[in-house]
């Protein structure tokens, strides 16, 4: 059976999925700040893996886990749900 990873187009759609929310994301007043620290081209090549893993179109993702990932951001600078929706509305948008 294909997997949800395939029927979402595969490695190309979803690289470029992840460059166009990334583009949306920087742009937007509500959350671009968290990432002036950020190194964008490891930073998009990691959502890549971990949503290919996601989608299932790998069985391995070795980056942090999410809480970890996101633990200084959260007790450093008030992440919270509010930038959360903010991140989600940008990647409804994006995939419109
Ligand atoms: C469903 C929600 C989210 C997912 C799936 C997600 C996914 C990821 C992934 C895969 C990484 C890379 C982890 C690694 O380095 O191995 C990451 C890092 C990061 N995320 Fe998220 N994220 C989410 C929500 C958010 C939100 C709401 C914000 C802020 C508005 C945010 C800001 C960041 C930043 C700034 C980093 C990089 C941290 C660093 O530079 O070390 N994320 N996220």
């Amino acid at each position: 059976m294909a997997t949800l990873f395939e029927k979402l187009g595969g490695k190309d759609a979803v690289d470029l999925a992840v460059d166009k929310f990334y583009e949306r994301v920087l742009n937007d007043d509500r959350i671009k700040h968290f990432f002036v620290n950020t190194d964008m081209k490891k930073q998009r090549s990691h959502q890549k893996a971990f949503l290919t893993y996601a989608f299932g179109g790998s069985d391995k993702y070795d980056g942090r886990y999410m809480r970890e990932a996101h633990k200084a951001l959260v007790e450093e600078q008030g992440l919270s749900s509010e930038h959360f929706d903010a991140v989600a509305e940008d990647l409804m948008e994006t995939l419109k």
